[in-house]
């Protein structure tokens, strides 16, 4: 015993700070990883400074909160913002927050920002770029926003900034004069051409075509909009006019990809793609060939290559893709370790067009590429060249208030799209998802911003058949609140129902297909939504409660494998989420499938066996067996997080009764534009719901200050 004692001192000298992170680390504040990064970091160089371990610990805590790097100023402003694991029921929570306070409180920025550049252990940027500076951390940003990082965010970070300059800097031979009436062509005002988008209603430019102008003359592009805002549509007509300007200067066709982070994502990008291309104006008048525009989309793991037991790819800078254009939709979904995979697969010249809602909520890991890159797209930030160039080729006059004679060369590269033509902003799920996320709205005051969402729920309340998708809210009693449970009941029995119409016949193979898609289609009709994972307001305790219900109104049968919990029985009806790529099976994260009874023959005899079909490519289904999926979870209820990238008719979301770090203003705005035609609340206390409003993610990160840094305005290409 002794011996161990003394050992252990040996390994981690007893160092007041330490100490202190082993009692958060015991008290579930930082992650047992951060503390023992930290001691790792503290025996390879012996690094006593208590304001060093304590950044460090704090770095790796806010990495694993899905942060890049720690914002040294904001963490001294601010430490309540810090320690988001620990809740403020928590018996030691008071404690320790005092202490981070007093911890925090002896330094300034000046001198935490010295002590840090003394360490050992830390890089300054200038020297962290040398491969063989070993360092484990690096200290980057600018004298007023000091930012922390471990060496891989940073060389993440670095790497995208670098991948997005060289393309925002490449030239691009673009002629003005095809460029306009291309532009003409693809735009065609409404009644002249049954599909094509028209100008923009309201008041504005056409957002759609000015997005394509700048676009076509931009390496690197990121189109964003809320949903139904036109972005496939938008990017459909900037392929077309890629390849057709490209047929017009005598190029080669270009190669074209199109991809999306999840499964789920890239079959819904799928459907809408094809009718898209299919309404686009022939290419008349163009001499060359025409390239086409693929309509099969692929995950993105899929496009860059996947290579069992690695998580790196066969494509690289060694080995790229031989693509011209590769567009990315749902880009808020993807990582910093993603996109420098994707960055690194791709040819210097190839183009990067990045799809997505700013609005959203970012990926589970690490950044928030997409919001970061999109912060000013509000405002534009178009240089007066950029508004001259627009007006020449597309017509189209940017407001004043979005020109800004310091737009940096980014800026000139983003789009955004501001009208939805799915909702209304007016009524139900449009004005709901624009209240929620009204830039406006005081943070300090979330009764206002509980009143603004009560008026439009009210609203939908008192216009019960509009067809502008309906919400509505329900005030639960408690977690036993039977409302619930007629929720659940109305929303699942659509899909369930079906169950009882199996074919019995099991050489009617395509009966049995046809059976299974028709329910495969009826279970998208409604989802339930939870923020949270664990308890009875969590993903376990929801889907366990979800069961019991549906079994006592027989709309789940009641037999399940004795003995294992409720949420891993294989039965009838059980929907399961895919939740780990597999390409074996080719199911991939987010893919959802329902358990069905098929009927098989097996000695001469018919019986009924188990098993789960997935939707394939189209409209055909794919069945596996129960016992080869791995990584699944049963999926009545669903997180927010996982819902990114799919779409319900009716998206019922519950709120828990406490409130919670991870309730935000982002998560909200994601499950409402999660549903195409209905959007249900169930929560318990407003109080919770008022604070969810005015909660915004924050994530750490010096994406947009390197690139606004380092990027002085792009000159627009002038005329020939
Ligand atoms: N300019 C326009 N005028 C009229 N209808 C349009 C216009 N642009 C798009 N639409 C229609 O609006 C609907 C949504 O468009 P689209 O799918 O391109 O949007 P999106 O932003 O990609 O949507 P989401 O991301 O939510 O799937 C489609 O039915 C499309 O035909």
């Amino acid at each position: 015993m002794m011996a161990q004692h003394s050992e252990a001192h040996q390994k981690y000298p007893p160092h007041p700070t330490l100490a202190l992170l082993g009692d958060w680390a015991a008290a579930g504040a930082i992650r047992a990883l951060d503390l023992s990064l930290t001691r790792f970091i503290h025996t390879q160089a012996p690094e006593d400074d208590p304001a060093v371990l304590l950044a460090i610990a704090l770095t790796s805590e806010r990495n694993g909160h899905g942060h890049v790097c720690l914002d040294l100023a904001q963490a001294l402003h601010h430490p309540q913002t810090l320690l988001t694991r620990l809740r403020d029921d928590q018996p030691l929570a008071q404690g320790i927050r005092l202490a981070l306070a007093r911890e925090l409180g002896a330094l300034t920025l000046t001198d935490w920002v010295a002590r840090l550049r003394a360490s050992s252990a830390i890089s300054r940027a200038e020297d962290a770029r040398d491969p063989v500076d070993p360092r484990p951390l690096v200290l980057d940003g600018d004298p007023e926003r000091p930012l922390l990082y471990l060496r891989r965010y940073w060389a993440y970070e670095q790497r995208i900034a670098e991948g997005i300059q060289g393309r925002l800097q490449q030239p691009l031979p673009l002629p003005e004069t095809p460029l306009a009436g291309l532009l003409d062509t693809l735009f065609q005002p409404a009644g002249d051409q049954a599909a094509a988008p028209s100008s923009s209603p309201g008041p504005g430019p056409d957002w759609q075509r000015l997005a394509c102008a700048l676009a076509a003359r931009s390496g690197f592009f990121i189109l964003t909009g809320g949903p139904g805002t036109g972005k496939t549509t938008t990017v459909v007509r900037l392929l077309a006019l890629l390849q057709r300007l490209a047929a017009v200067q005598g190029l080669p066709a270009l190669r074209i990809e199109l991809a999306a982070p999840t499964g789920k994502a890239a079959a819904r990008l799928n459907e809408s793609i094809n009718a898209q291309v299919n309404a686009l104006p022939p290419p008349e008048g163009i001499a060359g060939e025409v390239g086409p525009i693929p309509t099969r989309v692929k995950t993105l793991h899929r496009l860059l290559g996947p290579r069992p037991d690695s998580r790196r790819f066969r494509h690289h800078p060694g080995n790229p893709l031989a693509a011209d254009v590769v567009v990315v939709d749902e880009a808020s979904m993807v990582d910093v370790e993603m996109m420098v995979h994707l960055l690194d697969a791709l040819r210097p010249e190839a183009r990067l067009i990045l799809l997505g809602d700013k609005d959203q909520l970012a990926s589970v890991e690490a950044g928030a590429v997409l919001g970061d890159l999109c912060q000013r797209a509000h405002r534009a930030h178009y240089t007066p060249d950029t508004r001259d160039w627009l007006a020449r080729v597309s017509g189209q006059d940017v407001p004043e208030a979005m020109v800004d004679a310091n737009g940096g060369a980014l800026d000139q590269a983003v789009a955004m799209l501001r009208t939805s033509h799915r909702f209304s902003d007016q009524g139900g799920i449009g004005a709901l998802a624009a209240r929620v996320n009204d830039p406006q709205q005081d943070p300090r005051d979330p009764d206002a911003a509980l009143a603004a969402v009560r008026a439009v729920f009210e609203r939908s309340a008192a216009e019960p058949d509009s067809q502008l998708g309906r919400v509505a809210a329900i005030q639960l009693q408690d977690e036993a609140d039977p409302r619930f449970d007629e929720q659940v009941r109305e929303g699942y029995a659509g899909y369930l129902q079906r169950l009882e119409q199996a074919p019995d016949d099991p050489d009617a193979s395509a009966r049995v297909d046809a059976w299974a898609h028709d329910i495969l289609q009826a279970q998208r009709q409604f989802q339930l939504l939870t923020a949270l994972r664990d308890g009875p307001w969590g993903v376990t305790g929801l889907n366990t409660r979800i069961i019991q219900v549906l079994r006592a109104a027989r709309l789940l049968p009641g037999e399940s494998d004795a003995g294992a919990p409720a949420q891993r029985q294989w039965f009838a009806g059980r929907p399961v989420l895919i939740t780990r790529n597999d390409y074996t099976l080719n199911l991939m994260n987010g893919d959802i499938g329902i358990t069905l009874p098929v009927p098989v023959r097996q000695n001469n005899e018919v019986r009924t066996v188990l098993r789960v079909a997935f939707p394939g490519e189209a409209g055909q289904v794919r069945w596996v067996l129960p016992s080869r999926l791995q990584a699944v979870e049963t999926v009545f209820a669903m997180t927010v997080h996982k819902s990114q990238g799919s779409e319900f008719e009716h998206t019922a979301l519950i709120l828990p009764d406490a409130p919670n770090p991870v309730l935000t203003r982002e998560l909200l705005y994601t499950a409402i534009t999660r549903s195409r035609r209905r959007f249900t609340l169930l929560y318990s206390q407003a109080s919770v719901l008022g604070e969810a409003i005015t909660r915004r993610v924050n994530r750490d990160s010096g994406l947009s200050g390197r690139l606004l840094r380092r990027h002085p305005p792009a000159p627009a290409p002038s005329p020939p």
